[in-house]
Protein backbone atom coordinates (compact mmCIF):
# COMPACT_ATOMS: atom_id res chain seq x y z
CA UNK A 1 0.00 0.00 0.00
CA UNK A 2 1.18 3.55 -0.92
CA UNK A 3 1.95 5.82 1.79
CA UNK A 4 -0.67 8.22 0.35
CA UNK A 5 -3.56 5.95 0.21
CA UNK A 6 -2.27 4.90 3.74
CA UNK A 7 -2.60 8.81 4.78
CA UNK A 8 -5.77 9.53 3.09
CA UNK A 9 -7.55 6.37 4.50
CA UNK A 10 -7.08 7.34 7.91
CA UNK A 11 -9.28 9.94 7.22
CA UNK A 12 -7.02 13.28 8.17
CA UNK A 13 -7.18 16.55 6.62
CA UNK A 14 -5.71 17.27 3.15
CA UNK A 15 -3.38 20.02 4.46
CA UNK A 16 -0.73 17.68 6.91
CA UNK A 17 -0.27 15.26 3.96
CA UNK A 18 -0.06 17.99 1.61
CA UNK A 19 2.87 19.08 4.06
CA UNK A 20 4.41 15.89 3.99
CA UNK A 21 4.95 15.37 0.17
CA UNK A 22 6.47 18.95 0.15
CA UNK A 23 8.69 18.29 2.42
CA UNK A 24 11.86 16.18 0.54
CA UNK A 25 11.70 19.39 -1.60
CA UNK A 26 11.73 21.38 0.85
CA UNK A 27 14.53 20.12 3.31
CA UNK A 28 16.43 20.25 -0.68
CA UNK A 29 15.94 23.85 -1.18
CA UNK A 30 17.24 24.02 2.50
CA UNK A 31 20.10 22.15 1.84
CA UNK A 32 21.19 23.79 -1.10
CA UNK A 33 20.65 27.40 0.68
CA UNK A 34 23.11 25.95 3.63
CA UNK A 35 25.67 24.64 1.20
CA UNK A 36 25.47 27.74 -0.98
CA UNK A 37 25.89 29.80 2.47
CA UNK A 38 28.54 27.74 3.47
CA UNK A 39 30.69 28.38 0.24
CA UNK A 40 29.92 31.89 0.00
CA UNK A 41 31.09 32.15 3.70
CA UNK A 42 33.98 30.04 3.26
CA UNK A 43 34.65 32.23 -0.32
CA UNK A 44 34.17 36.05 1.45
CA UNK A 45 35.40 35.69 4.66
CA UNK A 46 36.95 31.59 6.38
CA UNK A 47 39.32 31.90 3.23
CA UNK A 48 40.77 35.37 2.43
CA UNK A 49 41.64 35.06 6.31
CA UNK A 50 43.29 31.82 6.22
CA UNK A 51 45.78 33.47 3.65
CA UNK A 52 46.02 36.34 5.05
CA UNK A 53 47.42 34.83 8.24
CA UNK A 54 49.89 32.70 6.16
CA UNK A 55 51.01 35.21 4.46
CA UNK A 56 50.98 37.89 7.97
CA UNK A 57 53.02 35.22 9.33
CA UNK A 58 55.76 35.07 6.94
CA UNK A 59 56.55 39.35 7.13
CA UNK A 60 54.47 39.86 3.86
CA UNK A 61 52.79 43.05 4.72
CA UNK A 62 50.10 45.11 3.25
CA UNK A 63 46.57 46.15 3.52
CA UNK A 64 43.82 44.09 5.57
CA UNK A 65 41.28 42.14 3.66
CA UNK A 66 37.75 44.03 3.70
CA UNK A 67 35.27 41.26 2.67
CA UNK A 68 33.85 40.73 0.23
CA UNK A 69 35.46 43.62 -1.94
CA UNK A 70 38.98 43.80 -0.63
CA UNK A 71 40.69 46.76 -2.23
CA UNK A 72 38.35 47.63 -5.03
CA UNK A 73 36.73 50.64 -3.68
CA UNK A 74 40.60 51.56 -2.86
CA UNK A 75 41.44 50.77 -6.16
CA UNK A 76 38.78 53.18 -7.36
CA UNK A 77 39.33 55.99 -5.29
CA UNK A 78 42.90 55.72 -6.05
CA UNK A 79 42.33 55.28 -10.11
CA UNK A 80 40.06 58.73 -9.87
CA UNK A 81 42.44 60.51 -7.86
CA UNK A 82 44.94 59.61 -10.20
CA UNK A 83 43.00 60.85 -13.04
CA UNK A 84 41.65 64.10 -11.49
CA UNK A 85 45.60 65.38 -10.80
CA UNK A 86 46.68 68.02 -13.60
CA UNK A 87 48.32 66.09 -16.18
CA UNK A 88 52.32 65.45 -16.22
CA UNK A 89 54.66 68.04 -17.91
CA UNK A 90 55.27 67.22 -21.20
CA UNK A 91 58.68 64.95 -21.59
CA UNK A 92 58.16 64.35 -17.75
CA UNK A 93 58.06 59.92 -18.05
CA UNK A 94 58.09 59.92 -13.68
CA UNK A 95 54.44 58.27 -14.46
CA UNK A 96 54.28 55.06 -11.96
CA UNK A 97 52.15 57.14 -9.32
CA UNK A 98 49.42 57.62 -12.04
CA UNK A 99 49.57 54.67 -14.38
CA UNK A 100 49.55 51.98 -11.42
CA UNK A 101 48.17 53.98 -8.64
CA UNK A 102 47.64 50.93 -6.64
CA UNK A 103 50.61 49.50 -7.27
CA UNK A 104 52.51 52.52 -5.72
CA UNK A 105 50.13 53.07 -2.74
CA UNK A 106 51.16 49.69 -1.45
CA UNK A 107 54.63 50.17 -2.04
CA UNK A 108 54.50 53.50 -0.27
CA UNK A 109 52.57 51.88 2.96
CA UNK A 110 53.92 48.89 3.18
CA UNK A 111 56.96 48.37 1.41
CA UNK A 112 58.11 46.17 -1.70
CA UNK A 113 56.46 42.91 -2.40
CA UNK A 114 53.10 43.99 -0.02
CA UNK A 115 50.02 42.22 -0.36
CA UNK A 116 47.11 44.37 -1.79
CA UNK A 117 43.21 42.59 -2.06
CA UNK A 118 41.20 41.51 -5.54
CA UNK A 119 38.02 40.73 -4.01
CA UNK A 120 38.54 37.97 -1.63
CA UNK A 121 41.83 36.87 -3.35
CA UNK A 122 45.59 38.22 -1.91
CA UNK A 123 47.34 39.90 -4.29
CA UNK A 124 51.14 39.97 -3.43
CA UNK A 125 53.21 42.54 -6.31
CA UNK A 126 56.40 41.05 -6.76
CA UNK A 127 58.89 44.16 -7.33
CA UNK A 128 62.36 41.54 -7.65
CA UNK A 129 63.02 41.05 -11.51
CA UNK A 130 64.64 37.90 -10.47
CA UNK A 131 61.52 36.92 -8.49
CA UNK A 132 59.51 38.10 -11.62
CA UNK A 133 61.49 36.09 -13.79
CA UNK A 134 61.37 32.97 -11.78
CA UNK A 135 57.40 33.37 -11.99
CA UNK A 136 57.56 33.69 -15.88
CA UNK A 137 59.60 31.18 -16.26
CA UNK A 138 58.12 27.73 -14.28
CA UNK A 139 57.68 25.24 -16.65
CA UNK A 140 56.05 23.07 -13.58
CA UNK A 141 52.63 24.96 -13.46
CA UNK A 142 53.28 26.25 -10.15
CA UNK A 143 51.82 29.69 -11.59
CA UNK A 144 48.95 29.74 -13.63
CA UNK A 145 47.51 32.60 -15.79
CA UNK A 146 44.52 34.21 -14.18
CA UNK A 147 41.39 33.88 -16.04
CA UNK A 148 38.78 36.08 -15.20
CA UNK A 149 35.89 33.18 -16.61
CA UNK A 150 32.91 34.67 -18.58
CA UNK A 151 34.86 37.67 -19.37
CA UNK A 152 38.25 35.87 -20.65
CA UNK A 153 35.47 33.49 -23.16
CA UNK A 154 33.86 36.72 -24.18
CA UNK A 155 36.76 38.49 -25.08
CA UNK A 156 38.87 36.03 -26.53
CA UNK A 157 39.39 32.51 -25.12
CA UNK A 158 42.36 31.39 -27.05
CA UNK A 159 46.00 30.71 -25.95
CA UNK A 160 46.76 33.15 -23.01
CA UNK A 161 43.53 31.42 -21.43
CA UNK A 162 44.39 27.88 -21.52
CA UNK A 163 46.69 25.90 -19.30
CA UNK A 164 48.67 22.07 -19.56
CA UNK A 165 48.59 19.88 -22.44
CA UNK A 166 45.52 22.65 -24.50
CA UNK A 167 48.16 25.36 -24.04
CA UNK A 168 50.61 23.33 -25.18
CA UNK A 169 48.62 21.96 -28.36
CA UNK A 170 47.75 25.12 -29.55
CA UNK A 171 51.26 26.90 -29.06
CA UNK A 172 52.44 24.46 -31.10
CA UNK A 173 49.59 24.84 -33.83
CA UNK A 174 50.20 28.67 -33.91
CA UNK A 175 53.70 29.12 -33.58
CA UNK A 176 54.50 28.30 -37.54
CA UNK A 177 52.35 31.53 -38.03
CA UNK A 178 54.58 33.47 -36.68
CA UNK A 179 58.01 32.32 -37.83
CA UNK A 180 60.35 34.63 -39.25
CA UNK A 181 59.85 33.33 -42.96
CA UNK A 182 55.93 33.74 -42.92
CA UNK A 183 56.65 37.22 -40.90
CA UNK A 184 58.26 38.51 -43.98
CA UNK A 185 55.67 37.45 -46.31
CA UNK A 186 53.12 39.61 -44.82
CA UNK A 187 55.44 42.62 -44.90
CA UNK A 188 53.75 44.04 -48.19
CA UNK A 189 50.29 43.76 -45.97
CA UNK A 190 52.12 45.99 -43.44
CA UNK A 191 53.43 47.81 -46.24
CA UNK A 192 49.28 48.33 -47.92
CA UNK A 193 47.94 49.68 -44.53
CA UNK A 194 51.19 52.35 -43.73
CA UNK A 195 50.56 53.70 -47.74
CA UNK A 196 46.56 53.95 -46.82
CA UNK A 197 47.70 55.95 -43.71
CA UNK A 198 50.27 58.42 -45.28
CA UNK A 199 47.65 59.10 -47.99
CA UNK A 200 44.87 59.95 -45.97
CA UNK A 201 47.66 61.89 -43.58
CA UNK A 202 48.60 63.67 -47.14
CA UNK A 203 45.14 64.39 -47.90
CA UNK A 204 44.57 66.06 -43.97
CA UNK A 205 47.43 67.81 -44.94
CA UNK A 206 46.92 69.33 -47.87
CA UNK A 207 43.22 70.76 -46.59
CA UNK A 208 44.73 72.25 -43.84
CA UNK A 209 46.34 74.61 -46.91
CA UNK A 210 49.81 75.38 -44.92
CA UNK A 211 48.17 75.52 -41.85
CA UNK A 212 49.80 72.98 -39.23
CA UNK A 213 47.67 70.00 -39.49
CA UNK A 214 46.73 68.55 -36.11
CA UNK A 215 45.97 64.81 -35.58
CA UNK A 216 44.47 62.64 -33.04
CA UNK A 217 47.52 59.59 -33.38
CA UNK A 218 45.62 57.10 -30.77
CA UNK A 219 42.20 56.37 -33.10
CA UNK A 220 44.60 56.66 -35.75
CA UNK A 221 46.78 54.13 -34.59
CA UNK A 222 44.19 51.78 -33.29
CA UNK A 223 42.69 51.74 -37.52
CA UNK A 224 46.31 50.82 -38.54
CA UNK A 225 46.82 47.99 -36.29
CA UNK A 226 43.33 46.84 -36.62
CA UNK A 227 43.58 46.92 -40.46
CA UNK A 228 47.12 45.41 -40.47
CA UNK A 229 45.79 42.36 -38.29
CA UNK A 230 42.91 42.18 -40.17
CA UNK A 231 44.86 41.98 -43.94
CA UNK A 232 47.61 39.90 -41.47
CA UNK A 233 45.13 37.44 -40.39
CA UNK A 234 42.57 37.19 -42.95
CA UNK A 235 44.62 38.41 -46.45
CA UNK A 236 41.80 39.35 -49.04
CA UNK A 237 38.70 39.41 -46.67
CA UNK A 238 39.88 41.39 -44.54
CA UNK A 239 36.96 43.76 -44.85
CA UNK A 240 35.51 41.33 -43.25
CA UNK A 241 37.92 41.32 -40.27
CA UNK A 242 37.74 45.54 -40.01
CA UNK A 243 34.40 44.89 -39.08
CA UNK A 244 35.68 42.05 -35.95
CA UNK A 245 37.75 44.29 -35.07
CA UNK A 246 35.14 47.30 -34.89
CA UNK A 247 33.19 45.00 -32.39
CA UNK A 248 36.28 43.50 -30.31
CA UNK A 249 37.22 47.14 -29.59
CA UNK A 250 33.48 47.70 -28.15
CA UNK A 251 34.17 44.53 -26.61
CA UNK A 252 37.49 45.64 -24.94
CA UNK A 253 35.84 49.10 -23.64
CA UNK A 254 32.51 47.33 -21.97
CA UNK A 255 35.03 44.65 -20.50
CA UNK A 256 36.99 47.60 -18.79
CA UNK A 257 33.86 49.20 -17.38
CA UNK A 258 33.02 46.08 -15.40
CA UNK A 259 36.29 45.09 -14.60
CA UNK A 260 36.33 46.05 -10.89
CA UNK A 261 33.29 43.34 -10.70
CA UNK A 262 33.81 40.29 -11.94
CA UNK A 263 35.53 39.02 -8.84
CA UNK A 264 31.47 38.52 -7.88
CA UNK A 265 30.72 35.09 -8.94
CA UNK A 266 28.13 34.68 -11.57
CA UNK A 267 28.07 38.44 -12.14
CA UNK A 268 28.67 38.06 -16.35
CA UNK A 269 25.29 35.91 -15.84
CA UNK A 270 23.54 38.94 -14.55
CA UNK A 271 21.13 40.51 -17.33
CA UNK A 272 22.49 43.92 -17.35
CA UNK A 273 22.60 45.90 -20.26
CA UNK A 274 26.43 45.39 -20.40
CA UNK A 275 26.51 41.83 -20.21
CA UNK A 276 24.18 42.13 -22.61
CA UNK A 277 25.66 43.46 -25.40
CA UNK A 278 28.87 41.81 -24.71
CA UNK A 279 26.82 38.42 -25.18
CA UNK A 280 25.43 39.66 -28.95
CA UNK A 281 29.09 41.49 -29.77
CA UNK A 282 30.46 37.91 -29.38
CA UNK A 283 27.76 36.23 -31.12
CA UNK A 284 28.15 38.43 -33.82
CA UNK A 285 31.92 38.01 -33.92
CA UNK A 286 31.88 34.09 -34.01
CA UNK A 287 29.23 34.34 -36.88
CA UNK A 288 31.76 36.16 -38.99
CA UNK A 289 34.71 33.75 -38.09
CA UNK A 290 32.60 30.37 -38.30
CA UNK A 291 31.81 31.60 -42.58
CA UNK A 292 35.61 32.66 -43.07
CA UNK A 293 36.69 29.83 -41.53
CA UNK A 294 34.40 27.45 -43.03
CA UNK A 295 35.21 28.39 -46.68
CA UNK A 296 38.59 28.48 -45.86
CA UNK A 297 38.30 24.48 -44.55
CA UNK A 298 36.45 23.13 -47.62
CA UNK A 299 38.82 25.20 -49.92
CA UNK A 300 41.69 23.14 -48.30
CA UNK A 301 40.08 20.27 -48.44
CA UNK A 302 39.77 20.57 -52.11
CA UNK A 303 43.05 20.59 -52.43
CA UNK A 304 43.81 24.61 -52.68
CA UNK A 305 47.26 25.85 -51.07
CA UNK A 306 46.45 27.52 -47.66
CA UNK A 307 46.74 31.66 -48.02
CA UNK A 308 49.52 33.13 -46.51
CA UNK A 309 48.19 34.69 -43.57
CA UNK A 310 47.41 33.62 -40.06
CA UNK A 311 44.18 32.04 -40.67
CA UNK A 312 45.55 29.89 -43.45
CA UNK A 313 48.87 29.52 -41.55
CA UNK A 314 46.70 28.18 -38.60
CA UNK A 315 44.56 26.15 -40.47
CA UNK A 316 47.53 24.68 -42.80
CA UNK A 317 49.43 23.95 -39.76
CA UNK A 318 45.83 22.43 -37.67
CA UNK A 319 45.29 20.38 -40.75
CA UNK A 320 49.14 18.89 -40.30
CA UNK A 321 48.95 18.05 -36.97
CA UNK A 322 45.36 16.65 -37.34
CA UNK A 323 46.76 14.18 -40.57
CA UNK A 324 49.90 13.10 -38.10
CA UNK A 325 47.23 12.24 -35.16
CA UNK A 326 45.04 10.14 -37.77
CA UNK A 327 47.89 8.35 -39.10
CA UNK A 328 47.82 10.29 -42.38
CA UNK A 329 44.15 10.33 -43.18
CA UNK A 330 41.86 13.44 -44.30
CA UNK A 331 42.00 16.07 -41.63
CA UNK A 332 38.71 17.33 -40.22
CA UNK A 333 38.00 19.56 -37.66
CA UNK A 334 36.79 17.65 -34.89
CA UNK A 335 39.28 17.97 -32.54
CA UNK A 336 41.94 15.11 -31.93
CA UNK A 337 45.95 16.07 -32.31
CA UNK A 338 44.06 19.50 -33.77
CA UNK A 339 41.80 21.91 -32.88
CA UNK A 340 38.09 22.08 -33.25
CA UNK A 341 36.72 24.98 -35.15
CA UNK A 342 35.98 26.52 -31.69
CA UNK A 343 39.47 26.71 -30.79
CA UNK A 344 40.34 28.55 -34.08
CA UNK A 345 37.60 30.68 -33.71
CA UNK A 346 38.75 31.31 -30.04
CA UNK A 347 42.16 31.83 -31.73
CA UNK A 348 41.41 34.35 -34.27
CA UNK A 349 39.70 36.55 -31.80
CA UNK A 350 42.86 36.25 -29.30
CA UNK A 351 44.67 37.58 -32.68
CA UNK A 352 42.67 40.97 -32.65
CA UNK A 353 42.78 41.24 -28.99
CA UNK A 354 46.17 40.69 -28.26
CA UNK A 355 47.97 41.98 -31.25
CA UNK A 356 45.63 45.06 -31.98
CA UNK A 357 45.53 47.31 -29.09
CA UNK A 358 48.99 46.85 -27.82
CA UNK A 359 50.70 47.51 -31.03
CA UNK A 360 48.45 50.94 -31.53
CA UNK A 361 49.48 51.78 -27.54
CA UNK A 362 53.01 50.77 -28.83
CA UNK A 363 53.14 53.05 -32.01
CA UNK A 364 51.00 55.94 -30.25
CA UNK A 365 53.90 56.05 -27.45
CA UNK A 366 56.45 56.52 -29.77
CA UNK A 367 54.74 59.01 -31.77
CA UNK A 368 54.46 61.48 -28.78
CA UNK A 369 57.75 60.81 -27.41
CA UNK A 370 59.54 61.28 -30.29
CA UNK A 371 57.29 64.69 -30.28
CA UNK A 372 58.59 65.46 -27.15
CA UNK A 373 62.26 64.44 -27.95
CA UNK A 374 62.90 66.25 -31.26
CA UNK A 375 66.72 65.19 -31.58
CA UNK A 376 65.84 61.64 -31.71
CA UNK A 377 63.09 61.99 -34.38
CA UNK A 378 66.06 63.89 -36.44
CA UNK A 379 68.12 60.86 -35.75
CA UNK A 380 66.04 58.26 -36.24
CA UNK A 381 64.72 59.91 -39.75
CA UNK A 382 68.56 60.52 -40.31
CA UNK A 383 69.00 56.54 -39.92
CA UNK A 384 65.64 55.76 -42.06
CA UNK A 385 66.72 57.94 -45.32
CA UNK A 386 70.56 56.31 -44.54
CA UNK A 387 69.03 53.15 -44.67
CA UNK A 388 66.20 53.17 -47.11
CA UNK A 389 67.58 56.12 -49.45
CA UNK A 390 64.90 58.95 -49.84
CA UNK A 391 61.61 56.75 -49.18
CA UNK A 392 61.01 55.40 -52.33
CA UNK A 393 59.53 51.75 -52.43
CA UNK A 394 58.70 49.74 -49.71
CA UNK A 395 61.10 49.33 -46.51
CA UNK A 396 62.14 45.48 -46.63
CA UNK A 397 62.81 43.02 -43.71
CA UNK A 398 66.80 43.47 -44.71
CA UNK A 399 66.29 47.32 -44.15
CA UNK A 400 64.05 46.84 -41.33
CA UNK A 401 66.62 44.66 -39.39
CA UNK A 402 69.42 47.62 -40.01
CA UNK A 403 67.71 50.23 -38.21
CA UNK A 404 69.89 50.55 -35.21
CA UNK A 405 68.16 53.33 -33.87
CA UNK A 406 64.88 52.70 -34.48
CA UNK A 407 64.91 49.54 -32.64
CA UNK A 408 66.73 51.38 -29.88
CA UNK A 409 63.58 54.02 -29.56
CA UNK A 410 60.95 51.31 -29.72
CA UNK A 411 62.72 49.55 -26.68
CA UNK A 412 62.94 52.48 -24.92
CA UNK A 413 59.30 53.11 -25.44
CA UNK A 414 58.32 49.74 -24.42
CA UNK A 415 60.27 50.51 -21.30
CA UNK A 416 58.72 54.07 -20.11
CA UNK A 417 55.09 53.07 -21.82
CA UNK A 418 55.08 49.13 -21.21
CA UNK A 419 51.76 48.27 -23.09
CA UNK A 420 50.82 45.80 -20.75
CA UNK A 421 51.64 47.63 -17.32
CA UNK A 422 51.32 44.21 -15.20
CA UNK A 423 51.36 40.71 -15.72
CA UNK A 424 49.04 38.29 -13.41
CA UNK A 425 49.65 34.84 -12.27
CA UNK A 426 47.93 33.08 -9.47
CA UNK A 427 49.88 30.31 -7.76
CA UNK A 428 47.90 26.78 -8.46
CA UNK A 429 49.86 25.00 -5.38
CA UNK A 430 51.84 25.64 -2.47
CA UNK A 431 55.21 27.73 -3.52
CA UNK A 432 58.27 28.62 -1.99
CA UNK A 433 59.78 32.31 -3.53
CA UNK A 434 62.24 34.60 -2.12
CA UNK A 435 61.91 32.93 0.80
CA UNK A 436 58.17 33.26 1.34
CA UNK A 437 55.91 30.10 1.29
CA UNK A 438 52.63 31.33 -0.62
CA UNK A 439 49.65 29.27 -0.26
CA UNK A 440 47.62 28.00 -3.63
CA UNK A 441 45.46 30.75 -4.91
CA UNK A 442 47.39 33.82 -4.28
CA UNK A 443 47.87 36.36 -7.47
CA UNK A 444 51.24 37.63 -8.08
CA UNK A 445 51.33 40.81 -10.08
CA UNK A 446 54.51 41.56 -11.86
CA UNK A 447 54.31 45.05 -12.43
CA UNK A 448 56.21 45.55 -15.10
CA UNK A 449 55.88 49.27 -15.94
CA UNK A 450 57.01 49.69 -11.98
CA UNK A 451 60.32 47.74 -12.91
CA UNK A 452 61.29 48.96 -15.48
CA UNK A 453 60.90 52.47 -14.08
CA UNK A 454 63.05 50.88 -10.83
CA UNK A 455 65.92 53.81 -10.22
CA UNK A 456 67.42 50.37 -8.13
CA UNK A 457 67.29 48.41 -11.08
CA UNK A 458 67.86 51.52 -14.20
CA UNK A 459 70.12 54.05 -11.96
CA UNK A 460 68.97 57.53 -11.42
CA UNK A 461 68.19 58.17 -14.84
CA UNK A 462 65.25 55.60 -14.76
CA UNK A 463 62.81 58.06 -15.52
CA UNK A 464 64.54 59.98 -18.39
CA UNK A 465 63.78 58.61 -22.04
CA UNK A 466 67.46 57.66 -23.38
CA UNK A 467 67.69 55.58 -25.84
CA UNK A 468 71.18 54.83 -25.83
CA UNK A 469 71.01 52.91 -23.05
CA UNK A 470 69.80 50.09 -25.85
CA UNK A 471 72.73 50.80 -27.34
CA UNK A 472 74.49 47.37 -26.49
CA UNK A 473 71.10 45.78 -26.54
CA UNK A 474 68.15 44.66 -24.44
CA UNK A 475 70.50 42.35 -22.40
CA UNK A 476 73.46 45.31 -21.12
CA UNK A 477 70.81 47.71 -20.77
CA UNK A 478 69.56 47.43 -16.98
CA UNK A 479 72.03 47.37 -14.43
CA UNK A 480 71.01 44.49 -12.60
CA UNK A 481 71.92 40.70 -12.93
CA UNK A 482 68.33 39.47 -13.78
CA UNK A 483 66.59 40.20 -16.73
CA UNK A 484 64.55 43.56 -16.14
CA UNK A 485 63.63 44.55 -19.27
CA UNK A 486 60.14 41.98 -19.98
CA UNK A 487 57.68 43.87 -22.12
CA UNK A 488 56.77 40.67 -23.88
CA UNK A 489 56.40 39.05 -20.64
CA UNK A 490 58.84 35.74 -20.69
CA UNK A 491 59.58 32.13 -20.39
CA UNK A 492 57.46 29.29 -22.27
CA UNK A 493 54.45 32.05 -22.30
CA UNK A 494 56.52 34.95 -23.91
CA UNK A 495 54.34 36.63 -25.97
CA UNK A 496 53.98 35.12 -29.18
CA UNK A 497 53.71 37.88 -31.77
CA UNK A 498 56.23 39.92 -30.54
CA UNK A 499 58.51 39.63 -33.89
CA UNK A 500 55.19 40.70 -35.64
CA UNK A 501 54.88 43.32 -33.15
CA UNK A 502 58.25 45.31 -33.41
CA UNK A 503 58.48 44.87 -37.78
CA UNK A 504 55.00 46.22 -37.54
CA UNK A 505 56.42 49.26 -35.22
CA UNK A 506 59.42 49.43 -37.55
CA UNK A 507 57.84 49.26 -41.09
CA UNK A 508 55.37 51.62 -39.53
CA UNK A 509 58.29 54.32 -38.25
CA UNK A 510 60.22 53.98 -41.46
CA UNK A 511 57.13 55.08 -43.94
CA UNK A 512 56.16 57.69 -41.28
CA UNK A 513 59.80 59.43 -40.62
CA UNK A 514 60.11 59.54 -44.32
CA UNK A 515 57.11 61.57 -44.92
CA UNK A 516 56.43 63.55 -42.01
CA UNK A 517 57.48 65.38 -39.35
CA UNK A 518 55.73 65.82 -36.24
CA UNK A 519 55.16 67.88 -32.86
CA UNK A 520 52.98 68.03 -30.22
CA UNK A 521 50.48 69.68 -30.05
CA UNK A 522 49.56 72.64 -27.58
CA UNK A 523 45.70 70.52 -26.91
CA UNK A 524 47.81 67.25 -26.16
CA UNK A 525 47.61 66.97 -21.95
CA UNK A 526 50.42 64.14 -21.04
CA UNK A 527 47.73 61.66 -19.00
CA UNK A 528 49.01 57.94 -19.53
CA UNK A 529 46.14 56.20 -17.26
CA UNK A 530 45.92 52.12 -17.90
CA UNK A 531 42.45 51.07 -18.91
CA UNK A 532 44.01 47.22 -19.53
CA UNK A 533 46.84 48.59 -21.68
CA UNK A 534 48.28 51.97 -21.49
CA UNK A 535 46.66 54.54 -23.45
CA UNK A 536 46.89 58.46 -23.52
CA UNK A 537 43.64 59.22 -21.71
CA UNK A 538 42.69 62.56 -23.55
CA UNK A 539 44.04 61.10 -27.17
CA UNK A 540 47.19 62.14 -28.25
CA UNK A 541 47.39 65.07 -30.65
CA UNK A 542 50.25 66.01 -32.57
CA UNK A 543 51.01 68.83 -35.55
CA UNK A 544 51.97 66.83 -38.80
CA UNK A 545 54.33 68.85 -41.60
CA UNK A 546 54.27 67.12 -44.93
CA UNK A 547 58.21 66.38 -45.83
CA UNK A 548 59.62 66.86 -49.40
C1 LIG B 1 53.61 45.91 -28.62
C2 LIG B 1 52.86 44.86 -28.83
C3 LIG B 1 52.66 43.74 -27.85
C4 LIG B 1 52.93 43.66 -26.52
C5 LIG B 1 53.53 44.73 -25.62
C6 LIG B 1 52.53 42.33 -26.08
C7 LIG B 1 52.66 41.87 -24.79
C8 LIG B 1 52.38 40.58 -24.40
C9 LIG B 1 52.66 40.04 -23.10
C10 LIG B 1 53.28 40.82 -21.94
C11 LIG B 1 52.28 38.74 -23.10
C12 LIG B 1 52.41 37.75 -21.95
C13 LIG B 1 51.22 37.81 -21.04
C14 LIG B 1 51.35 36.85 -19.88
O1 LIG B 1 52.41 36.24 -19.69
O2 LIG B 1 50.37 36.73 -19.16
C15 LIG B 1 51.72 38.45 -24.40
C16 LIG B 1 51.20 37.23 -24.77
C17 LIG B 1 50.63 36.99 -26.00
N1 LIG B 1 50.64 37.84 -27.09
FE1 LIG B 1 51.44 39.69 -27.16
N2 LIG B 1 52.03 41.64 -27.15
C18 LIG B 1 52.10 42.45 -28.25
C19 LIG B 1 51.71 42.13 -29.54
C20 LIG B 1 51.15 40.95 -29.93
C21 LIG B 1 50.73 40.62 -31.27
C22 LIG B 1 50.90 41.53 -32.48
C23 LIG B 1 50.15 39.37 -31.23
C24 LIG B 1 49.52 38.54 -32.33
C25 LIG B 1 49.22 38.95 -33.50
C26 LIG B 1 50.24 38.91 -29.84
C27 LIG B 1 49.78 37.70 -29.40
C28 LIG B 1 49.99 37.21 -28.12
C29 LIG B 1 49.54 35.90 -27.69
C30 LIG B 1 48.77 34.89 -28.55
C31 LIG B 1 49.94 35.75 -26.36
C32 LIG B 1 49.71 34.56 -25.46
C33 LIG B 1 50.91 33.62 -25.48
C34 LIG B 1 50.73 32.40 -24.58
O3 LIG B 1 50.03 32.46 -23.57
O4 LIG B 1 51.34 31.37 -24.91
N3 LIG B 1 50.85 39.88 -29.10
N4 LIG B 1 51.82 39.58 -25.19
Amino acid sequence: MSTSVAVGSLGESPSPRKALLLLPPLCAVLAVVAWCAARAVEWAWLRPRRLQRELRAQGVRGTAYRPPAGDAPLADRLGREARSRPPLPPGFHGIVPRALPLVHHGMKEHGKNSVTWFGPMPTVTLTEPELVRQVLSNKFGHFEKVNFGQLTRLLHNGLSSHEGDKWAKHRRIIKPAFHLEKLKLMLPAFAACCADMVSRWEGLVAAAAGEPCEVDVWPEMQRLTGDVISRAAFGSSYLEGRRIFELQGEQVRLGTLIANKIHIPGYMMLPTRINRRMKRIAAEIEGILRGMIANRESALRAGKAASDDLLGLLLESNMEQLRASNGGGRGTSSGGGGMTSDDVIGECKLFYFAGMETSAVLLTWTTVLLSMHQDWQDRAREEVRRVFGGGAGVPDYDGLSRLKIVTMVLHEVLRLYTPLPAIPRRTYKPTELGGVRYPAGVMLMLPTLYIHHDKDVWGPDADEFRPERFAEGVARASAGDAPAFFPFGGGPRTCIGQTFALLEAKMWLAVMLANFAFELSPSYSHTPFPVGLLRPEHGAQVKLRKLP
